[in-house]
């Protein structure tokens, strides 16, 4: 299985905890660090773009977005999270590569660390389970 992870920089200190656990996930489910693509993007609001260049290239059976944004920090949150949002579930129906919403949309980021390993889990884990099982569900039908 190949996957695109888009991750973005903003916050990077909760991205790069959803880059850990979603890399160490898809190792987990024997997923090669060869067949694993990771792009650094500025912020969430530019995952969408990455994403369906992954998904585009014909060489990813999935992308990951992976992003954070945290509302008490920015008077655009809306804007930014909801391009995050409406892009990856349109690459997703515009290409039929499964495009995963990693990104974290929370009050501040005392949240946002609880979903980034902490006692919320990690938000990153889950998108990689969810990439490699829909993605495999895919595989089964097509
Ligand atoms: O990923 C994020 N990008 C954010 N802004 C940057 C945005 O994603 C773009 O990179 C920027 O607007 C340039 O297009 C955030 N805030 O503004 O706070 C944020 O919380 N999270």
């Amino acid at each position: 299985m190949r996957v695109g992870i888009a991750c973005a920089r903003f916050n990077e200190v909760i991205t790069k905890l959803l880059l850990d656990g979603a890399l160490e996930t898809l190792a987990r489910c024997g997923v090669r660090d060869s067949d694993i693509t990771v792009a650094w993007v500025p912020g969430s609001f530019e995952l969408p773009v990455v994403a369906h260049a992954f998904a585009k290239s014909g060489r990813c059976d999935a992308v990951i977005c992976l992003g954070a944004v945290i509302r008490g920090e920015t008077s655009h949150y809306d804007m930014v999270a909801g391009q995050a949002q409406g892009g990856a579930g349109a690459v997703s129906m515009d290409t039929g590569v499964p495009t995963i919403f990693g990104v974290l949309t929370t009050e501040n980021l005392e949240q946002a660390l609880n979903r980034a390993g902490g006692k919320s889990g990690n938000i990153g884990t889950n998108a990689a389970l969810a990439a490699v099982e829909t993605a495999s569900v895919l595989a089964a039908i097509n």
